[in-house]
């Protein structure tokens, strides 16, 4: 196993996770000024695990597909056309190469988006909102727009009609994000680690999902459930909730 972005807050996690898994062994670990996939190759790894930044880690994964890595991706900010290229990569890839991209490790983070869209067809309106600690770089989260996407697409297809809204003038942000037309709201906050709630409104009702991750042992299971089951997942899957059968 080799962890890229090693020094990180993720990155630690990930290393003492590994290191306390009997089954599993940490030969390499990899900072900014690294080539991930040389590392790889050089300690023998068959898995990585990258949680670096936004910016670095479609090219950190590209590098490690092309040397034959099987990677577990927790950093975030991996769009429709980031996974496509990889997608497109995989196809092209040494046979049996896993890639499994993972916008959120915690269980419960992972049932929240589930319920989320299981609810969302139901509901007149929906809106995110995520609040995290400042020294995030990216907005909305990850998980935030994961959810927001799962919620249009389980919109869309039973025909619901889009949230009324009047607004006619705002200020810039006042109504958040649009993701695929879903509200995403993002504070980032002292004293927050990464919290969700997501707010679905009938008339006469509310239901508000919430899920707060309070330290990142959350993250350990769902990552190591990850790296066991990555090599015997040929190609890309998006999302634990694949390999928790939820
Ligand atoms: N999937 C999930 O469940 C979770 C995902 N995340 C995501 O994981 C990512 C990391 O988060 P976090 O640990 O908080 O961030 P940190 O800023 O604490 O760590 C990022 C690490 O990446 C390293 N890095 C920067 N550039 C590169 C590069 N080009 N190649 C390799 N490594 C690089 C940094 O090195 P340096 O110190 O030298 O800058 C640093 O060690 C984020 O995208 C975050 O959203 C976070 C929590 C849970
Ligand atoms: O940066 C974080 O902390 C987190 N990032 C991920 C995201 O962007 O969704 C997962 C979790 O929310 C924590």
């Amino acid at each position: 196993m080799i962890v890229v972005g090693a020094g990180g807050k993720m990155g630690r996690m990930a290393c003492d996770a590994v290191e306390s898994a009997p089954d599993l062994q940490l030969v390499a670990r990899a900072g900014r000024s690294d080539d991930p996939a040389a590392l790889a190759r050089e300690a023998g790894a068959q898995v990585a695990v990258d949680l670096s930044v936004p910016s670095a880690s479609p090219g950190v994964v590209a590098g490690l597909v092309a040397a034959g890595v099987h990677v577990v991706v927790g950093t975030s900010g991996w769009d429709e056309a980031a996974l496509g290229r990889l997608r497109a990569q995989l196809d092209e890839a040494p046979a049996g190469t896993g890639v499994v991209v993972v916008p959120n490790f915690a269980i419960g983070a992972v049932l929240m988006v589930r319920f989320a869209e299981a609810a969302a067809r139901w509901f007149t309106s929906v809106e995110v909102i995520e609040a995290h600690h400042p020294a995030k770089v990216d907005a909305p989260s990850g998980t935030a727009v994961r959810t927001a996407e799962l919620i249009a697409a389980a919109r869309r297809s039973a025909g619901t009609a889009s949230a009324p809204d009047a607004t006619t003038s705002a200020v810039d942000g006042a109504r958040g994000a649009d993701v695929e037309g879903v509200p995403v709201h993002s504070l980032r906050m002292a004293g927050v680690m990464a919290a969700q709630e997501v707010w679905l409104g009938n008339h006469g009702e509310m239901l508000t999902l919430r899920h707060e991750a309070t330290d990142r042992t959350a993250y350990a299971p769902g990552l190591l459930l990850a790296v066991r089951e990555v090599a015997s997942r040929p190609g890309l899957t998006v999302g634990l909730e694949h390999l928790l059968g939820v």
